[in-house]
């Protein structure tokens, strides 16, 4: 049986795509990036500042919101949309790539993933069965298939093991995922490490199998940009053109235009709000740094130009002085002052490809950055 396809592809402009992706909370347009709401909130923002800036989606982490407040409890409140009242599409990340980095005393076998709770250490398991029957309960648009990430740079062995683990899981996943009500979406992940055969193998797998979207992970985790680069190049045109394509976990704005370039279509990533915290702004002409002493007497908003207000009215100064005061006022600016910028960058890319014109806006923007901030 066919897999629903709810993406429709609107334009291209060499392998840059740009699309609608249908699903029961709405209509996310690609590329899109996902604010990263890990546990139902999304850090030092209101759900209608990330609306404004432009998000069509968030994301949400199976891990987190399993282990506090329980995923049956949120479906006995009505599903993670009416729960945080974010009410528009969400995807959540299923589980395993954050046990692996948050949880103690885990342990990897065939049936599942054994871990204790970072929270209070109860006991966990999390097979793939149980990963699916936990976003079903969220109710989110688009699930994650259980999967396993490697940290690069590992053996091609241990690479190898946990690719084919993740098809094995990734079958599992689609099995349990047929009690999935309509117009819900699952993707595969695609794996493999920095091996180009491995990745290879690990996309025509689940292409096998069908999915409605696919992932690209094991990437963002500290590998260098020319790597993970590679391994889009390695995977992408081997996954259907006709469905979306989501790069996990990336990345700085560079990133995501070189992936966009790549004919990657969705990302997610905690760096706007997890650098806005931090006192880094992403402008058109590079980071910002706010704590640094040369902004205490410049009346100069970030970018007078930009159609976001915080970022065309608050002076340089006042967001310095907040950063150096420590105060909250100061991460809650930057944060959405970074998703703002974030979504205005998948705007303009959107609106490139869809003219033309994205060969263009790539050197464009690319030589914004390298002029830096003056
Ligand atoms: C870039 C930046 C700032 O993002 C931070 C920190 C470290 O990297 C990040 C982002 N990178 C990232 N790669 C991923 C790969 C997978 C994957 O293979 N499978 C599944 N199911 N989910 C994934 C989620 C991923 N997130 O991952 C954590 C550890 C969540 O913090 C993030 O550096």
């Amino acid at each position: 049986m066919s897999v629903p396809n709810h993406f429709e592809l609107l334009g291209r402009d060499g392998a840059a795509r740009t699309g609608r992706l249908t699903t029961p909370h709405g209509v996310v347009r690609t590329p899109a990036f996902m604010p990263v709401g890990t546990a139902g909130a999304m850090k030092g923002l209101h759900w209608r500042e990330v609306r404004d800036a432009g998000a069509d989606i968030v994301l949400g982490n199976t891990y987190h919101l399993m282990l506090r407040p329980g995923a049956e409890r949120i479906a006995a409140l009505g599903g993670l949309q009416r729960f945080t009242t974010w009410n528009g599409p969400m995807l959540t990340d299923s589980g395993g790539f954050q046990v692996m980095s948050l949880a103690q005393l885990r342990k990897v076998s065939e049936k599942a993933v054994n871990f204790r709770s970072h929270i209070d250490g109860a006991a966990i398991e999390l097979s793939p069965e149980r990963a699916i029957e936990v976003q079903l309960l969220l109710g989110s648009d688009i699930a994650m298939q259980l999967d396993e990430c490697v940290r690069l740079p590992a053996e091609r062995a241990d690479i190898e093991r946990a690719m084919q683990l993740s098809l094995r899981w990734a079958e599992r996943c689609k099995r349990a995922f047929e009690q999935a009500p309509d117009g819900h979406m699952l993707f595969g992940i695609v794996q493999g490490g920095d091996v180009p055969e491995l990745r290879h193998a690990s996309a025509r797998g689940l292409v096998d199998l069908g999915f409605h979207g696919y992932a690209i992970g094991g990437l963002a985790v500290g590998e260098p940009q020319e790597v993970m680069l590679a391994m889009i190049e390695e995977a992408a045109p081997i996954l259907p053109a006709d469905r979306p394509r989501y790069l996990m976990g990336v990345g700085t704005p560079e990133d995501i235009l070189e992936a966009v370039a790549r004919g990657i279509d969705m990302f997610d990533c905690v760096m706007p709000t997890r650098n806005g915290r931090h006192g880094v702004a992403f402008t058109p002409f590079g980071p910002v740094n706010l704590r640094n002493a040369r902004h205490a007497d410049d009346p100069r908003p970030l970018d007078e130009d930009s159609d976001w207000p915080s970022t065309r009215n608050c002076s340089r100064a006042y967001l310095h002085h907040l950063v150096k005061s420590g105060e909250t006022l100061g991460a809650m600016l930057l944060s959405e002052i970074n998703i703002a910028y974030y979504q205005r960058l998948m705007r303009d890319m959107r609106g490139a490809i869809a003219d033309g014109s994205f060969g263009t806006f790539r050197a464009q923007t690319r030589a914004g950055w390298a002029q830096g901030d003056i």
